[in-house]
């Protein structure tokens, strides 16, 4: 891949395009001329690229084990344990070991390859790795924009989190929970608490409701990953999108192998020859897994609208977009009335919001702080002294929460989630997270919805199947706000679609909060929980 980037790079870089008609032809040289990691000298390349390497390796083979010498891999052991279990110290355990066998062993590597990868970017031309990052979504008011979306979705994350953390004030007492504080980091039902579905049994506002988690009604009627990937792909074709070639069913992965080491962290990808389209997926049988099918087969179908681009075309309008397509089909397969449809239970409205919110709402002040953290990483603000006393200020401020235990510089606790040793940007989601809602209205509409946005189901619609395709047949031809206009008539990024959508439940947050008499945000910032280990 290097030294395809770099013969091509330097056949580009001998143009100046200024004076070029073809806005397709400049588009194509613009980017075939950054040659990333190609521009580093061979043996730093190698350096580079054995950092690479050995930070994955690592990630992909740790796990923690336990006194009687059993020992558990994230997939799907930790991940099963921090959705499940409602014992503090045995999330402790699989927080905390988690963070010593995947986190800890990277530290030095991230710093040598944040030097490496700073060098290949200003070689580039920009003036650090993060910038580069940034310079993807060709965007000059990127971060602007990102704040300001972050302000005005923050009042929904706060009276999401306040309701959640007086439950679990409920559930493990005020030793472990302060009502005025952050919520330790352990108890929000996921390992790097980015999302909140697994903790939905202590949140649920109406239990006396069906319930809303269709994973017993996947297991009670045998689903297995398969079927979870042809319900997908059904979903696809409904709209009138492509289905997936006899190669992509042949050569993907879609459970977790017994005899190999595996990454298991999904992932969707394109062999660049127009046939060959795979998913890698250790994929288990929940609700949860069933909208990752989604997410990843939106990867997929994205492949598929754009394979007959030129090479450099082959790419989403910016890599929001790319995220961003199997979510708002999962958006729809998620509504009560779909998965009533297809034989899985249905709610009422209060419920399906709220568990829609504690993976949606939750998520967007992860997804934001995730690059926050790594663009002050690579522009210097935060030195490897700081890695995760900064690390933690961040998740304190945007998420509200703190270390369950005592954090020192021998941890690095972000090199406990996948995409910091993977070296895979992150900003991507939180912009996923708010465009998949703008996409979601707008396709409701070309559907002739009717009635509240949470409840619209685009399935079959041949008319929002046109927009999406089209739009993604573009690939990156055309300047984002361009595909975006396609879409919602409007160039920008907006938060309002999502807000409308999750209006009844704020409406319902915010007299339950105050009923409650609740405080929003953690004012008692330096507050800790008691340590019994
Ligand atoms: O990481 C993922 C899903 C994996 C992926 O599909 O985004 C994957 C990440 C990856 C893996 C290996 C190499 C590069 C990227 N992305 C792709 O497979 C992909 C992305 C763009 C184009 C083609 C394929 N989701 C994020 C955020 C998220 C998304 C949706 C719901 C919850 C959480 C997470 O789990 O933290
Ligand atoms: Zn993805």
């Amino acid at each position: 891949m290097s030294a395809h980037t770099l013969d091509y790079g330097k056949k580009a870089r001998q143009f100046d395009t200024t004076d070029f008609q073809d806005a397709q032809v400049k588009r194509i040289i613009k980017k075939l001329s950054d040659i990333e990691r190609a521009a580093l000298s061979s043996q730093e390349l190698e350096e580079y690229n054995n950092l690479l390497s050995n930070m994955e390796t690592k990630y992909s083979v740790a796990e923690v084990c336990r006194a009687n010498k059993t020992c558990h891999p994230l997939d799907p052991d930790l991940q099963a344990i921090m959705a499940e279990s409602r014992d503090y110290d045995e999330l402790l355990f699989a927080w905390k070991g988690w963070r010593d066998a995947a986190g800890k062993v990277i530290r030095q590597d991230y710093k040598r390859y944040v030097e490496l990868a700073n060098k290949a970017a200003t070689l580039n031309g920009h003036s650090d790795n993060g910038a580069f990052w940034r310079s993807l979504y060709e965007t000059p008011t990127f971060e602007q924009d990102l704040e300001a979306l972050w302000k005005e979705l923050e009042p929904l994350y706060h009276n999401v989190h306040a309701y959640v953390r007086r439950a679990l004030y409920k559930k493990y007492g005020a030793e472990r929970v302060n009502l005025k504080g952050p919520i330790p980091a352990h108890l929000l039902g996921n390992m790097w608490a980015q999302t909140w579905s697994g903790i939905m049994d202590l949140v649920i506002p109406f239990p006396g409701a069906t319930q809303v988690d269709a994973t017993p009604a996947m297991v009670a009627q045998k689903w297995d990953a398969h079927r979870m990937f042809k319900e997908s792909e059904k979903f696809f074709t409904s709209l009138g999108l492509m289905e997936m070639p006899p190669e992509f069913w042949a050569k993907s992965m879609l459970e977790k192998p017994s005899d190999r080491k595996v990454v298991c962290h999904a992932s969707a990808w394109d062999f660049y020859n127009r046939k060959d389209f795979r998913i890698k997926q250790c994929t288990v049988i929940t609700m949860d897994d069933l909208i990752t099918v989604h997410h990843e087969m939106g990867h997929v179908q994205y492949f598929l609208q754009y394979k007959d681009q030129p090479v450099s075309f082959r790419d989403g309008a910016n890599p929001g977009f790319h995220e961003a397509i199997g979510d708002v089909l999962a958006l729809s397969v998620s509504t009560p009335k779909h998965l009533q449809s297809i034989g899985l239970n249905l709610s009422c409205d209060i419920n399906f919001l709220m568990s829609m919110a504690l993976d949606k709402i939750a998520f967007l002040p992860f997804g934001y702080l995730m690059d926050q953290w790594r663009w002050k990483v690579f522009d210097g603000r935060i030195p490897p002294t700081e890695y995760n006393k900064e690390w933690w200020n961040l998740r304190m401020k945007y998420q509200g929460l703190c270390p369950p235990v005592v954090r020192t510089e021998e941890d690095f606790d972000p090199g406990a989630k996948f995409h910091i040793p993977a070296n895979v940007p992150y900003v991507r989601y939180f912009v996923s997270f708010v465009i998949q809602f703008q996409f979601h209205k707008a396709l409701c509409e070309a559907a002739r919805h009717t009635g509240p946005l949470h409840t619209c189901d685009i399935y079959q619609s041949k008319e929002a199947g046109k927009l999406l395709g089209d739009v993604m047949k573009l690939g990156f031809s055309k300047p984002w706000p361009e595909a975006m206009a396609m879409i919602t008539n409007q160039t920008k990024m907006s938060a309002l679609p999502l807000m409308e959508y999750f209006q009844p439940l704020i409406t319902w947050l915010e007299k339950e909060n105050a009923k409650n008499g609740d405080v929003l945000g953690w004012p008692e910032y330096d507050w800790k929980p008691f340590v019994t280990s």
